[in-house]
This record gives structure tokens, C-alpha cells and sequence, in this order.
């Protein structure tokens, strides 16, 4: 098993991650009348995410933790990256599976550069190396080492220790990522985040990501496939979100997916997707005098003008009714409630169309504004869903 990653091309794509393979594994625990997990057979395709999604007890980790054999099988066989995981060493098979859990399962007593540092420790790397590859993680994951390596586990925030989780098991550049609701502990606003954050890294690391959860829209929004599961692990459907919304394989999987599938699907999309041109929005520069806007507001019949700053980042709004009396924008500045950017969901977007009121401001890779969104857009693409996959959601 190599210790470090293993590119290999896919599709002409390269990649880090490798191919897994289960066929017909089973567990049966001691004393259980029923197996948990019954002749569970699926390739999981190198560099890619595959989401493990079903009910509680449908036995979602303990196929999970057959693939490193946290849990030993009791029957069938595993490959991962051709190679037989049942015939190597567990521990080394280990140091090669980077594994992240619900509430980051730090060790309480290492700080957060010990705690990223256990792999390469075992892996025999020299101080040296660890220290610039803990540092390295530290800032993959959007954490100051300067401020946290010397931190304790009890001393972050949640959000933190999950990040710190995810950057420990990263630390060893291992092909395959096992996540066991490893964002199931955090608020929703984080969670979000820290999805986002999965979706950038994989976009460079592209390892062979193994995630399990309870939430089908975190299932769809993470997902390059999704497995479906019910009672013994059985598949009930494996297949991209895309299908599976469009086309639940039967009646479990559509109550699975629930209603308002289409409304589901705007986490599918991004704003990059749509058209966010909006030629509509008045935009005006912080300096500018408001006499001036206030005229082209009027001339464009407008009531609502967008402050940028100087490198066109926007500001504020300002009403035309405020603009009569004010001595400059400043004075008359509403702030701006929510804003999304290119790569933001349309779910993202249209939460945020609803916070400001009708239309959010749309940002370009530096800050910059780049459009809107309003809620017509929106509403057209969850049309244009409905239509194309017939679903009255
Ligand atoms: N050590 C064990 N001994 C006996 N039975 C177990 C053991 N661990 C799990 N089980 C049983 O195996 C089944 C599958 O459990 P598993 O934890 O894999 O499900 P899950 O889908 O991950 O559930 P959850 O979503 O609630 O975490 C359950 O019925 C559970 O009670």
C-alpha cells in the first residue's frame, strides 16, 4: 500500500484518490440475529465523493469502517487501489485512510500541531517535515497556524475542531478520505462553510472521499454520487444527485428525498449557472456626490443605488428619498444584509434574496461586484427544473 498519494489518471484527470471495491461484504455482529450489513457489493470510482445516506441503524458506518477495517468483515472482500485490504496490516492500512468523525475526535490532551502531526509521526517523517506539513494543513483548512497550533481541542470552536479533524486526517496525503458525519456537530452557518471548504479542497486534492450523513441536502450538495440505504445496507439506489432527485428509484428513496426535490436541486447550482448580468442595478462610487446619484436614479427611475469602493467591492445601498438632504452618501448608507458570490449555491442565493428583499448582490472571485440575482431568476430556474424533470415537488 503506498503511504503517500498515488496519481493516477482518470479520464485523462489527474488524481489522487484511488478506486475502492466491496463486493458481497457482510458483518455480522457477535449475539445479532440479522447481519448489520448483508453482501454489500459497490465501487466507489477514484477522486470522487460518495455520500452514504439512510436511516439510523441501516448500518451507513459500519460499512464505512469495514474499508479501514476499523470493523473486520466477516465475509467478502475489499480492494482498495487493486490491493487487497483484508490481507495487509490494519495498521498500516490505517495510516494510508485518512478518517475524520462527528465532533472531530481530537485527542484532548495534544494540541492542535500534535493532533494533525499523529500520522506523519507514525509514518516515520523527520520533525522537520511534519512541522512544515502541519502548517501546511493548518492553512488548507483556513486556520492561522501562528494563532492555533499551539492551542488545545478544548480551547476552539466547534467549526475549529472540525477543521482540525479534517486536516488531521488529510495530513498524510492518504487516496481515500473516510468521513463519518464529520459536520454533523456544528451550526448550520458553519456546516455550510465547512461543506464549501470540502468542495474547494477536493477540487485541487481530488482524493476518493467516503462521507456519511443523515441529510440528503448535504448528501446533494457534496455528493459526485450518492448511495441510498436502507435496513442491512442494502442499496436502494446509487447513482449522481441529479438522478436520484429526478428519478427516485422507488417509493423509500422518494420519501427519502422528500418533498420540494426542485427547490433541493438549486444546491446543485451555482450562481455561476444563471444569468447575473442584471443590468438593472444602479451602481455609484463611494466619492460620488449625492445630487449626482440622486438625478440618476430619478433618470432611471430607480430607487435604489449600490455603493462600490474604489476597487468596486460594494459598500451599502442608499435610497434615492434619502439623498435629497444628505451631505454624502456615507451619511445615507443601508447596510448590505447578505451577498453571494459565483460560486454560491442558488440556495445561498435565494436566502439571500430573501434577506435583502427582492434582489442579492453578486461578487466576482476578488470581492468585486459582478451583478444580482433576483427572485424572477430564481423562480425561473426552479421552473425550468420542474419542466425538465416532470416533478411537481
Ligand atoms: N458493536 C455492535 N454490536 C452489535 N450491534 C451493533 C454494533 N454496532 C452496531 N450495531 C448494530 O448494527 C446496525 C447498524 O449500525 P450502524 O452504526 O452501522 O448504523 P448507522 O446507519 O451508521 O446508524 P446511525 O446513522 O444511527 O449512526 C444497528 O442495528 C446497530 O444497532
Amino acid at each position: 500500500m503506498a503511504t503517500s498519494a498515488t496519481a493516477v489518471e482518470n479520464g485523462g484527470e489527474e488524481v489522487s484518490g484511488v478506486e475502492i471495491q466491496l463486493e458481497q461484504v457482510s458483518k455480522r455482529y457477535p449475539g445479532q440475529q440479522h447481519p448489520a450489513v448483508e453482501n454489500f457489493s459497490m465501487v466507489v470510482p477514484a477522486g470522487k465523493i460518495v455520500i452514504f445516506v439512510g436511516p439510523s441503524g441501516c448500518g451507513k458506518t459500519t460499512t464505512m469502517r469495514m474499508i479501514n477495517r476499523l470493523i473486520e468483515p466477516t465475509s467478502g472482500k475489499i480492494t482498495i487501489g487493486g490491493k487487497d485490504a483484508l490481507s495487509l496490516n490494519p495498521d498500516q492500512l490505517r495510516r494510508t485512510i485518512g478518517y475524520a468523525i462527528q465532533q472531530a475526535g481530537l485527542f484532548p490532551h495534544f494540541t492542535v500541531g500534535q493532533n494533525i502531526a499523529v500520522v506523519p509521526g507514525l509514518l516515520g517523517w523527520t520533525k522537520q517535515k511534519i512541522s512544515s506539513r502541519v502548517d501546511e494543513m493548518m492553512d488548507l483548512v483556513g486556520l492561522d497556524p501562528a494563532q492555533f497550533r499551539d492551542r488545545y481541542p478544548r480551547q476552539l470552536s466547534g467549526g475549529q475542531q472540525q477543521r482540525v479533524g479534517v486536516a488531521r486526517a488529510l495530513a498524510a496525503d492518504p487516496p481515500v478520505l473516510l468521513m463519518d458525519e464529520p459536520f454533523g456537530a456544528v451550526d448550520p452557518i458553519t456546516r455550510g462553510n465547512l461543506q464549501d471548504e470540502l468542495l474547494r479542497l477536493q477540487t485541487d486534492l481530488k482524493k476518493t472521499i467516503v462521507f456519511v450523513t443523515h441529510d440528503f441536502s448535504e448528501a446533494v450538495k457534496l455528493g459526485d454520487k450518492i448511495a441510498v440505504l436502507g435496513d442491512r445496507s442494502t442499496i436502494l439506489q446509487y447513482d449522481t444527485p441529479d438522478a436520484i432527485l429526478a428519478n427516485p428509484a422507488n417509493d423509500t428513496v422518494a420519501g427519502f428525498v422528500g418533498a420540494g426535490a426542485s427547490l433541493k436541486q438549486l444546491t446543485l447550482l451555482r450562481v455561476r449557472d444563471i444569468d447575473y448580468s442584471d443590468e438593472g442595478l444602479i451602481t455609484v462610487t463611494k466619492g460620488d456626490s449625492p445630487a449626482d446619484v440622486r438625478k440618476r436614479l430619478t433618470d432611471a427611475r430607480k430607487t435604489y443605488g449600490l455603493v462600490l469602493d474604489n476597487r468596486r467591492r460594494p459598500l451599502s445601498w442608499v435610497h434615492v428619498r434619502d439623498l435629497a438632504a444628505a451631505g454624502s452618501l456615507e451619511a445615507v448608507a443601508r447596510p448590505i444584509g447578505d451577498s453571494v458570490s459565483t460560486q454560491s449555491t442558488l440556495q445561498d442565493a435565494l436566502e439571500a434574496i430573501l434577506t435583502e428583499g427582492g434582489r442579492a448582490v453578486v461578487t466576482g472571485p476578488r470581492g468585486e461586484y459582478v451583478g444580482g440575482v433576483d427572485i424572477e431568476t430564481v423562480m425561473d430556474t426552479v421552473r425550468q427544473l420542474r419542466a425538465e424533470h416532470g416533478d411537481d415537488a
